[in-house]
């Protein structure tokens, strides 16, 4: 290995030294899907609110047990949405979710029960206290902490905050990402007829669809020729439209319109590294422009923007976010895989279940980083160390998913 190329962590820790946590801003529950909680939920009230029925039946009080048989006048009725109300003796009608009124202390339900007349009813089971009564702050008790910093927001902690009458919450701002396409090959609208050479791009929507995804929200994207002065004013663009983070793809390579670095030195950037032992993806630069923004240079064929975007762009967008650093699943290969060594390999893979029922990961056919077919099968990543290069059967591979925010995986459970 040439001794410009750096090792893939010793990279990483370069990337992940200048990326920052970005302050916290307030959001509104409703627009707060997908954010990262900046500080933990504590809980100001009881859930629920107050005792309530779990059935339609009725609302009673006696001692440990009440026996079947047992006869009550109807003394009153308490439906959902109904206030306090005071019982001294008899049974009360009672809906599910309505309060059960003071001095009741449980529920049995309307199937348990036999009319005698318009007043009275008898029991036909036996009821014990608490009975079918949903109990003030079983669910979450005042002071609870209900949810940790860190946590990403997926529609079950909206209900959550909603049913606790939260309105707004202390989330991580979402880093700013500006994306830009380098390549005179490449055409942007779909409607437009390829001329011989032209090539759609790919990297771009790509990227778009997939930021969001990472927590981050995308203020700039533009398509350039092959040119330093271009790639340099689009930059300058990027950056006017408030971008923290650049995502390029193409022209970081050796040909001679990879021009790139030379535009990062027109712009007075500090390149950080330029290289990277990993496969897809190797000529990666990574650079700190004048004003502190952060420039991954990508690779252009498709896979290595993949490559580039997860093991790269991500952790740095983790840390923006106030997020660990993330821990890879480890899954048996289920077929053996050879590589050269020297290279750390990023492969596009699909978790399946073997013919043993266990969970495995599949690496795909068609490595090549120009292959995008493969990609649209894949749902993760499986890595080969740089240092490895054979890898039987059954050998445990990290895994990452296909996304930071998304792992189709059960949670490790922590020795
Ligand atoms: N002499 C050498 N040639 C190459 C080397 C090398 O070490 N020595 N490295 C190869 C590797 S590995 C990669 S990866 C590529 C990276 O090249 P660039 O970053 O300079 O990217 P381009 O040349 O601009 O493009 C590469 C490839 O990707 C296609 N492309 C670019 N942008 C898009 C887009 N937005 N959508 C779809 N496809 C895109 C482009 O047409 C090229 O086919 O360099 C190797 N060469
Ligand atoms: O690093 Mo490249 O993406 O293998 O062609």
């Amino acid at each position: 290995m040439s001794q410009d190329t750096l090792a893939y962590d010793d990279a990483l820790r370069i990337v992940l030294a200048q990326s920052t946590p970005l302050p916290a801003e307030h959001c509104p529950i409703a627009r707060c899907l997908g954010r990262v909680l900046a500080t933990p939920i504590i809980s100001t009230v009881d859930l629920p609110p107050f005792d309530n029925s779990a059935m339609d039946g009725f609302a009673l009080r006696g001692d440990a047990h009440l026996a079947a048989d047992t006869e009550l006048e109807i003394e009153g009725e308490q439906a959902a949405g109904d206030g306090v109300a005071r019982a001294h003796r008899g049974a009360w009608e009672i809906m599910t979710g309505a309060r059960v009124p003071d001095g009741l202390d449980r529920v049995i339900p309307v199937e348990q029960t036999e009319r005698l007349g318009s007043t009275r009813i008898r029991l036909l089971a036996e009821v014990s206290a608490g009975q079918n009564v949903r109990h003030a702050g079983s669910d979450v008790h005042r002071g609870e902490n209900v949810l940790a910093a860190g946590t990403v927001l997926a529609p079950q902690h909206l209900m959550l905050l909603a049913s606790l009458g939260i309105a707004q919450i202390s989330v991580a701002a979402r880093p700013r990402v500006a994306v830009l396409c380098t390549g005179r090959e490449l055409v942007d609208d779909p409607a437009q007829p390829l001329a011989p050479g032209q090539i759609r791009n790919s990297n771009g929507p790509f990227l778009a669809a997939r930021i969001p995804l990472a927590g981050a929200e995308i203020v700039y994207q533009e398509t350039v020729g092959d040119d330093a002065s271009a790639f340099a004013s689009a930059v300058q663009r990027a950056l006017g439209a408030g971008a923290e983070v650049i995502i390029s793809s193409g022209a970081v390579s050796m040909g001679r319109y990879d021009f790139v670095p030379q535009a990062l030195q027109q712009l007075g950037a500090e390149t950080l590294f330029h290289k990277v032992a990993i496969r897809p993806g190797k000529p990666l630069l990574f650079a700190k422009l004048p004003g502190g923004a952060l420039l991954f240079g990508l690779p252009g064929n498709p896979i290595a923007v993949a490559v580039g975007l997860r093991f790269f762009v991500e952790p740095s967008l983790r840390m923006m976010l106030g997020l660990p650093n993330e821990t890879p699943r480890r899954i048996p290969l289920l077929n053996a895989y050879a590589k050269k060594p020297r290279l750390r390999f990023h492969l596009k893979s699909r978790l399946c279940i073997d013919a043993r029922g266990q969970l495995a990961i599949e690496v795909l056919g068609g490595q090549e980083s120009y292959r995008i077919r493969p990609l649209a099968d894949a749902d993760a990543w499986a890595i080969v160390p740089a240092e490895i290069d054979s890898l039987p059967a059954g050998s445990l591979v990290e895994v990452y998913g296909a996304g930071h925010l998304e792992f189709p995986l059960p949670r490790e459970i922590q020795a």
